[in-house]
């Protein structure tokens, strides 16, 4: 039995992963699984890169199946159940319901609480009737997602015992009061659109016209009281039957929305998975398709809704039916709003990145959400939350406001960066540059297209405190950015980087660092166009929020086919996007939020491969842009772009210059100043241990990874070693040895590559060396070849050529009159190498022409090359 099959996994489902070399589930696979699969709502902790897509994907699917084929029995597809009760799953906390479902009190006397009945009424004539058995009440019809205190928003419609019709707030006199023993009759037309009371059987008249907004929205039997007691009556026959009006426990099917759908033959979605990206949203979507390939008997429907995509596919396909969602929060609300997407037969709610959504939700879509998709049932829907970073006060409050009793999957306890991952801080001190100031702006004025282009923030003065007390500040900030491209490509080098994905904190950052790449040699013209490809050292594309989704997906698609060697990005690639095997990252700023500094850095190091994620910290304050103009920065460009967003009057009172305009937004521009030190202290908490350092020279970082420059690099660890640390010589040893093997993009542990890469290492200059006598052989045979060949020659036309006349006998290869060049004349045949390692590295190497012996002589390897995809633990 394989160990998904021991988790309740299905075959059909382990056939598809273990062609995708899913062989055992991985921790947090193991843990969840069986709680989701046992229906409870889960909340996931687990590192980056841990599995927690298969996680949550894998049973959800499964049950979404299982309920299509009607087989299993605990979770069988859950039957219309169309009978009018009321809701125990739709009232306020201190109402109290009879088993019946037909009485209802609350002994609370100082507030109104509510509760709702079962059915939902689309279309035809209903009626039910309410008898006062104590207290005062309000009753009527309201939406399924209005308010449990009836009549005090404009989604519900009440009658109250003090004559007082209520609407949106509004109380009018309306009928006649009631008290115990009166039975009111509440009607609801839908034909007409109108709701209409009566008390003891006496017609009270038409109470409400719906307006416009709600007259294709399901409304359902209401009751609300302060200190009451009612009975209900829903089914027939009526105290006080009027004609036209059927008691509504009696209810056609179809005019009910469940009805409907089932009418239509719609197939409404069992499971909707919630992503805050669509680059995200579409890659979890191909991963349950790859889950799903080989479901069938039904087949599971599963389509993806984000934004750039046609919409009439969309409808197209919620017409057919649809049984899995997946999409971004805000595109699914939307169709939820709009009516075009049920959520009233969800199984899964599922929040992936679920602080990150909590955080992107102002408008508190989902806990509305999750309130429509829970009232009015009987069965339970299971609520499933994940992330690396689950912990936030926030996203805590989310779960409690939302789950019942949920089961936590906390591997590890808090926010933890695996240990795959080696992350570490790269200072750049504008203040020690100083080739700056007069040389370097000489330099950039020589060769303007060498340098990076700036995002105008600096173009003109400003008036805030702290550039007035540091008359440098604004020179450092400038000088940071013209830095930190440059940073990027040094590392490039060093690290002879196959792959690595950059993020910026700005489009604007990306744009200019793209460009400034391509400068370099990240495009080069092929038969007249500008292409770039992998084996362009800067080769690179863009994903960020200002792209179109069309080209963020064939940008995101190329670098994971390892088309291109960078992808620079903002934070829309900070959270869960898996590129298999990346062995490079880095941060040009630290992250605004936090928590992203745990998701970014993972995008390496993910499936037990190894990971460098490298900060550059500056250790001056940067100006940087802040939006919080409505064009969130689309329309705001130094003077005079954002100049309505400033405040005309400095902190002296007096009006101030025009031309300065960039002030920050503490003084009502769009700018702020960033300090990153401040930010890694931060992350230090966050994370609970101290930052390493790299070195901004030699890029070593003590204790963990050896320069990649050789010698000199490792002479300064060994003093450092000696000086600083305490461990006992083994351990300083293994660390060592760790530090000279790691390689970025392999599997952790990998002895194989690990001992290849030493064994490499060590044979190197050897290797080197023999290449070179082997070509200097070669070179003297084809002196030799072409003297004995001219010599021959001139024998023959009986010329004086001594000099080869007398070659010896053993050359006779003179019968070719053209000696072949040797191949390895032409180029000489390539150094040795140590058996591929798994990493794909090698192919890499090829690419760039760059020689293996070459590459591992400075100890580092990338493991590059096009990423390996299918991961193997
Ligand atoms: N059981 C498994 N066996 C082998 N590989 C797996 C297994 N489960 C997941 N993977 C691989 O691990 C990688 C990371 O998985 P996934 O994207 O689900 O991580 P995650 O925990 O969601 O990360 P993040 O927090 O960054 O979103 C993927 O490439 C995936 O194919």
């Amino acid at each position: 039995m394989s160990a998904f099959e021991e988790l309740g996994i299905c075959p059909e489902i382990i056939q598809a992963v273990e062609e995708d070399d899913w062989l055992l589930p991985t921790p947090v696979q193991q843990e969840a699984i069986p709680l989701i699969l046992g229906g409870g709502d889960v909340l996931v902790a687990a590192e980056t890169g841990s599995g927690k897509t298969g996680a949550f994907g894998l049973p959800c699917l499964q049950i979404v199946h299982e309920t299509l084929r009607g087989k299993c029995s605990t979770r069988k597809a859950h039957a219309l159940n169309l009978k009018c009760e009321l809701n125990l799953n739709d009232k306020d906390m201190f109402v109290l319901v009879t088993e019946d479902g037909m009485e209802c009190k609350s002994e609370d006397d100082k507030r109104w609480n509510g509760i709702r009945a079962t059915i939902e009424v689309m279309q035809g004539s209903y009626m039910f009737e309410v008898e006062v058995v104590e207290g005062l009440l309000r009753v009527g019809w309201s939406a399924g997602f209005a308010k449990l205190e009836l009549g005090i928003d404009d989604k519900s419609f009440g009658f109250g015992s003090t004559g007082k019709k209520s609407w949106n707030r509004k109380f009018e006199d309306y009928g006649e009061a009631f008290e115990e023993g009166d039975i009111i009759g509440c009607l609801l037309d839908r034909e007409k659109q109108t709701i209409s009371f009566t008390k003891n059987g006496r017609d009270l008249g038409v109470a409400y016209k719906l307006p416009p907004d709600m007259q294709r929205i399901g409304l359902k039997p209401h009751i609300c009281g302060k200190g009451f007691m009612a009975a209900a009556k829903f089914d027939g026959p009526m105290e006080y039957p009027v004609e036209g009006y059927t008691p509504v426990g009696e209810i056609d099917p179809t005019h009910t929305p469940q009805g409907t759908s089932q009418a239509k033959g719609k197939r409404p979605p069992l499971c909707m998975i919630l992503e805050p990206t669509r680059d995200l949203a579409e890659q979890t979507y191909k991963c349950m398709t790859t889950f799903n390939k080989y479901l069938d008997n039904p087949t599971v429907r599963i389509t993806l809704f984000v934004g750039g995509i046609d919409e009439k596919e969309q409808f197209r396909a919620l017409e057919e039916g649809v049984d899995i969602v997946v999409g971004t929060l805000q595109k699914l609300m939307d169709y939820v709003r709009r009516g075009k997407l049920d959520v009233t037969q969800l199984k899964f709610l599922v929040l992936d990145e679920a602080d990150d959504l909590q955080k992107k939700d102002d408008r508190k879509e989902i806990p509305r959400l999750n309130a429509q998709i829970k009232r009015g049932r009987r069965d339970r829907v299971q609520t499933l939350f994940f992330s690396a970073t689950l912990h936030t006060p926030e996203v805590v409050q989310m779960i409690d406001e939302i789950t019942s009793r949920p089961i936590w999957v906390d591997l590890k306890g808090k926010d933890s960066v695996p240990e795959t991952v080696h992350h570490v801080a790269l200072y750049i001190d504008p203040y020690q540059d100083l080739q700056w100031s007069d040389a370097e702006i000489a330099v950039r004025a020589k060769a303007p297209k060498e340098q990076p282009e700036l995002d105008g923030v600096h173009t003109k003065p400003t008036m805030s405190s702290i550039d007035r007390n540091h008359p440098d500040a604004l020179k450092m900030s400038e000088k940071i950015k013209m830095m930190k491209p440059k940073m990027v490509v040094k590392l490039a080098d060093a690290f002879n980087m196959s792959q690595c994905l950059v993020f910026c904190r700005t489009n604007v950052d990306c744009n200019n660092l793209e460009d400034y790449m391509n400068r370099l040699g990240g495009t080069k013209a092929y038969g007249g166009k500008m292409e770039t490809g992998k084996e362009n050292p800067y080769s690179c594309v863009v994903l960020a929020g200002m792209r179109n989704q069309d080209e963020r997906r064939s940008n995101l698609e190329s670098f994971k086919e390892g088309d291109v060697r960078f992808l620079i990005c903002t934070d829309v690639a900070a959270r869960g996007i898996d590129i298999a095997g990346l062995p490079f990252v880095i941060q040009t700023t630290l992250p605004d939020d936090i928590e992203n500094y745990i998701h970014r850095i993972g995008r390496c190091g993910r499936a037990e491969r190894m990971g460098l994620a490298i900060s550059v910290v500056a250790t001056e304050k940067e100006k940087v842009w802040y939006h919080k103009c409505p064009s969130r920065g689309k329309d705001c460009k130094p003077w005079p772009g954002n100049t309505k967003l400033t405040i005309p009057f400095g902190p002296d009172g007096k009006l101030r210059p025009r031309d300065d305009a960039n002030w920050i937004i503490d003084e009502g521009g769009c700018s702020i100043w960033y300090d990153e030190p401040d930010l890694i202290k931060k992350v230090e908490t966050r994370i609970g241990m101290p930052m390493k350092v790299m070195d901004p020279e030699d890029f070593s970082v003590a204790g963990v990874l050896e320069s990649p420059f050789g010698e000199a690099g490792k002479k300064r660890l060994k003093k450092e070693a000696t000086v600083k640390e305490p461990p006992s010589r083994r351990a300083q040893m293994r660390k060592k040895e760790e530090a000279a093997v790691v390689v970025y993009g392999a599997k952790k542990g990998d002895k194989t590559i690990a001992m290849t890469a030493k064994h490499t290492s060590a044979l190197a200059p050897v290797v080197t060396e023999l290449a070179s006598l082997e070509k200097e052989i070669q070179q003297i045979f084809a002196k030799v070849m072409r003297g004995a060949q001219w010599g021959n020659v001139a024998a023959q036309a009986g010329g004086g050529m001594t000099q080869h006349a007398t070659r010896p006998a053993s050359a006779n290869l003179q019968a070719s009159p053209k000696p072949k060049a040797s191949p390895a004349v032409a180029a000489p045949s390539p150094a040795p190498v140590a058996p591929t390692p798994k990493t794909e590295g090698p192919v890499d190497m090829e690419v760039d022409g760059d020689t293996p012996a070459k590459r591992v002589a400075t100890g580092w390897a990338s493991g590059g090359g096009k990423p390996k995809r299918k991961a193997r633990w």
